[in-house]
């Protein structure tokens, strides 16, 4: 589903990925792995199409990737920088406008996604008002109320409590259960062994 070949990124003098080869098919997942500032961020954003790679290409079912073409931003959800939130929509309201925005607006979907991130009892709460872990869950959420076949995450664990990471390994098993592909950067060891059918070191 996924492919990359030699992709290539400097900033400046420095070389922050060197000829990365990556496959992330169907039904599978890769977790990118490395040290802070090894580039786990930058790949990812080249594979959404939110950074350029210098040299290399990015294919998703074979056509190159570009974040403006309805049919890639219709197929990949991802969570990867610090999510801007619309600061008078609820937790609900966020869901279900995504949920809208990608034609699915299924409001079942969304309670599900609600309730399954322990975000019932915040749903009619302002994004100020969150901790920065039920903020974490919301961006999280916002991935699995809509249409998806590729997942990209960014560390997805951070700021999670415990039962917040089973839950993200449940989740993550059950998309590719449903033939979905994720790649995610992570640090968290265990996730990468629950979840990852591929590790990329960087
Ligand atoms: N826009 C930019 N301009 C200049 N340098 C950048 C830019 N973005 C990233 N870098 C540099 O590229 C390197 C890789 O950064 P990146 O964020 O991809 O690392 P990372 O592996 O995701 O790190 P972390 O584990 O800390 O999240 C770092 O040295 C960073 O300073």
């Amino acid at each position: 589903m996924l492919e990359v070949r030699g992709l290539s990124r400097w900033f400046g003098e420095l070389r922050v990925l060197s000829t990365v080869d990556l496959h992330v098919a169907a039904g599978t997942a890769t977790a990118v792995v490395g040290p802070n500032g090894s580039g786990k961020t930058t790949l990812l954003r080249c594979v959404a199409g939110l950074d350029r790679p210098d040299e290399g290409e990015v294919r998703l079912d074979g056509r190159p990737v570009d974040e403006t073409d309805p049919r890639v931003r219709a197929a990949v959800a991802g969570v990867l920088d610090d999510v801007d939130f619309f600061p008078d929509l609820s937790v609900v309201e966020h869901l279900e406008l995504l949920a809208f925005a990608h034609g699915a607006p299924d409001p079942a979907t969304v309670a599900e996604v609600l309730d399954a991130l322990g975000l019932t009892p915040a749903r009619d709460q302002l994004p100020a008002t969150l901790s920065s872990g039920q903020r974490r869950r919301l961006a999280l959420a916002s991935c699995f109320v809509r249409p998806r076949r590729l997942l990209l995450l960014d560390e997805p664990e951070q700021r999670l409590d415990t039962a917040g990471r089973t839950w993200l390994a449940e989740r993550l098993n059950a998309e590719k259960a449903a033939g979905r592909a994720v790649l995610l950067a992570s640090h968290d060891p265990l996730l990468v062994d629950t979840v990852a059918d591929h590790t990329l070191t960087l």
